[in-house]
């Protein structure tokens, strides 16, 4: 599982591997100053100079670093050191002297030579350790990286582009907008979560020392990504002698007149992941529009009209007999007895269950009702349910996407996956996991329906609710990436992703 560290974590990290590991503090500017030059290298064209901005702290040693390994190649360098000289670090004023050794004294940033196509421009302004926006020659710096960029030279970042705050992903005016860059160590907020991830372009993760060893020594919260090998090896294998009951029954609590579709997705989408049987419950005038997408759908009428409520209690409990996993929400008729009726539901089965849609907003009156759950909870809000659940507002909720959800996870005991770019899944214990898979395209009606489904199966089959989220999500996300390359993201819609998906099992059972 790749670790997604916090400036602090980095700089625990980095005490760690030299007080535990004897690593000389130098060695790790060395090699991550190494790889930058390999980084910049792999993007000049024949004969390309390279440009190297350093600033004040050790984000600017790497870049001395660098400039030192491409002069060594016998490559064209010109260095500028940007700002307050007087304030380089021991490391950065090390390798200054080192750099002029070989010849090469940084030029004042205002007399470089222009960059343009087969260029590359190596920002090493600022790292983790940016505290404020940019301004003054740093802002000018920023502004003339945009510059070469847009006259076609390459831009490579140091760890993080200068102007990118590393632990929100959040930019401040004026950032950096790289093609690569190149992470030392581990990955940080600023490669994973959008609008940052945007602005690194490719994300190059590379080892400089700091070892596995030095991050037991990290605290604060355990932010990771979610990588294929592990969502894939979640999935049971399919023994010969298996049969549909092997791999659970799920129960789909959803749909009313007018939003049936809702419903036959979350069915579909169980089927199409796993689920030995899926069963649909919802009002006697809406199950045969849902039954009718696929023979493979079971259905129980559930007596009555209307929205849910307490007086559904007892039927939806009958039908809950012998199922494995409880999907609700898409679609369902919400009314003001909901989120109790979800309450009482929940405090009577112990299986997991997986809310979503329209089940998120009715327990949002009263998200005690969460607390009564005896089984495990998994929450799949977007950002607007997110809103809701949380009482602010989305625009709140998108600028703390990763406290928001572990918050919500760990004050309720629940899993929250919380959708949108970069889909975060946050778990009880602290853990909060970021998706890569997924894209544009899949911003589309019925989306969400399918991944509640996905979830579903993928519990009813008996995976832990956490790793079940995880995989489901990155199984939903790369089914979606895998459509898109045939639909477009414009043409993609959510049914796609029951095709995509099967491209996804086929991919992880080979
Ligand atoms: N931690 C590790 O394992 C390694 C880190 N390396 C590199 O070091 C940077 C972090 O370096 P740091 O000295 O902490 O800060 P930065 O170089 O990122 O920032 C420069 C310096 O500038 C000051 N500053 C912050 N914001 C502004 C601003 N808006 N205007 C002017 N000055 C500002 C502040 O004082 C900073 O200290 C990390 O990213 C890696 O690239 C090692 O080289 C490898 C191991
Ligand atoms: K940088």
């Amino acid at each position: 599982m790749q670790r997604v560290l916090t400036a602090v974590q980095m700089r625990e990290a980095e005490k760690a591997a030299q007080e535990q590991h004897g690593m000389p503090s130098g060695l790790l500017m060395e090699n991550a100053g190494r790889a930058l030059a390999e980084a910049a290298r792999s993007l000049a064209g024949p004969g390309g100079r390279f440009t190297v901005l350093c600033g004040p702290g050790n984000n600017g040693g790497d870049g001395l670093v660098a400039a030192r390994f491409l002069l060594e190649g016998g490559a064209r360098v010109v260095v500028s050191l940007v700002g307050d000289t007087g304030k380089l670090t021991p490391e950065a004023k090390r390798n200054l002297q080192a750099l002029e050794g070989f010849g090469e004294s940084p030029r004042a940033f205002e007399v470089l030579p222009e960059a343009g196509p087969g260029d590359v421009v190596v920002d090493a302004l600022f790292g983790t350790g940016l505290k404020r926006a940019p301004e003054g020659v740093f802002a000018d710096a920023i502004g003339t990286v945009a510059r070469w960029r847009r006259a076609g030279a390459k831009v490579v970042a140091a760890d993080v582009p200068s102007g990118l705050q590393s632990d929100t992903a959040e930019p401040f005016t004026p950032c950096v907008e790289a093609d690569v860059t190149v992470a030392f160590g581990f990955v940080k907020p600023a490669h994973e979560l959008e609008p940052g991830a945007s602005l690194c372009g490719d994300v190059r993760r590379v080892d400089i020392g700091l070892g596995g060893e030095s991050t037991r020594a990290v605290s604060g919260a355990e932010l990771f990504r979610v990588e294929e090998k592990d969502a894939r090896d979640a999935l049971p294998k399919r023994r010969a002698d298996s049969h549909k009951g092997t791999y659970g029954h799920v129960l789909v609590v959803a749909g009313s007149p007018g939003k049936t579709g809702a419903a036959a997705m979350v069915a579909l989408a169980a089927l199409r992941s796993g689920a030995g049987l899926v069963t649909v419950a919802t009002r006697a005038e809406a199950l045969p529009w849902v039954m009718a997408h696929s023979p493979e759908i079971m259905g129980v009428a559930l007596p009555g009209e209307g929205p849910l409520g307490k007086g559904d209690l007892e039927a939806l409990k009958a039908a809950l007999e012998g199922k494995d996993a409880l999907v609700m929400g898409p679609g369902i008729p919400r009314g003001p007895e909901t989120g109790a009726l979800i309450g009482d539901l929940l405090a009577s089965m112990e299986v997991p269950a997986v809310l979503d849609a329209d089940a998120l907003n009715a327990v949002a009156e009263d998200l005690k009702v969460l607390r009564q759950a005896k089984g495990p909870v998994l929450l799949t809000p977007h950002p607007g349910e997110m809103a809701r659940l949380w009482g602010r507002t989305t625009k709140d909720v998108q600028a703390h996407r990763v406290g928001v959800a572990l918050n919500m996870a760990t004050s309720l005991n629940v899993t929250v996956v919380l959708k949108g770019s970069r889909t975060l899944i946050a778990e009880a214990g602290g853990r909060v996991y970021i998706n890569p898979t997924g894209n544009a395209g899949m911003a589309t009606g019925g989306t969400g329906d399918v991944l509640s489904g996905v979830c579903g199966a993928l519990l009813a089959q008996g995976i832990p609710l956490p790793r079940a989220a995880r995989t489901a999500v990155y199984a939903h996300g790369l089914a979606g990436d895998l459509m898109a390359q045939q639909r477009g993201l414009m043409g993609l819609i959510a049914t796609d992703l029951l095709v995509g998906l099967g491209h996804v099992w086929t991919r992880w059972e080979r």
